[in-house]
């Protein structure tokens, strides 16, 4: 158990915002455990708050239902803005990593795992969605990618 150490201004902000909507970075949970980590997922998921994040990772519980917050709208204003400035979103970590591949001309790679059913797909698909529509791509470079994803998710039995 790790005791994350929190200026009394940001303890009581914590405090406050469990109670109401769960936090948005559970890194401002004092005691990062597991039962606090599950609560905090399951109030913000009661609220419709699918997305969490612990420092820069992004926690998202599959909500199993469509939310009204993958429209264009949303994607104009996760652009340009850093992690944490805007609610916990898909797009901020697609942003995140757009930008970072801009400014220093390299790769970048986004780690999305889970177990069956969690969401992946449809997590990468809202990424794609969300490169293609900050980068001006055609969409027809997403659906290609998206085609692809039943090769790359492919088993080999034999
Ligand atoms: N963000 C979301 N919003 C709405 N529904 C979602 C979301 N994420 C997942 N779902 C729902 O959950 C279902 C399963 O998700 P998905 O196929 O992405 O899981 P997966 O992790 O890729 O599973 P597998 O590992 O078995 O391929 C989707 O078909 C969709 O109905």
């Amino acid at each position: 158990m790790q005791e994350v150490w929190l200026t009394p201004e940001r303890r009581i902000k914590a405090m406050h915002a469990t109670s109401v909507q769960g936090v948005e970075d559970m890194i401002s949970l004092g005691d990062l455990h597991e039962a606090g980590i599950l609560r905090n997922l399951l109030i913000r998921y009661n609220g419709n708050l699918i997305y969490t994040y612990t420092g820069s990772i992004l926690v998202a519980v599959n909500p199993y239902q469509i939310l009204p917050i993958y429209t264009a709208e949303q994607i104009k204003l996760y652009k340009d803005r850093k992690i944490g400035e805007l609610p916990p979103h898909i797009f901020a970590i697609g942003d995140n990593s757009y930008t970072h591949m801009k400014r220093f001309s390299q790769d970048q790679c986004i780690v999305i795992s889970g177990e069956s059913g969690a969401g992946k797909t449809e997590s990468t698909k809202l990424i794609l969605q969300y490169l293609a529509a900050i980068s001006g791509k055609h969409s027809w470079i997403e659906q290609q990618i998206l085609e692809a994803n039943p090769i790359l998710e492919g088993k080999l039995i034999f």
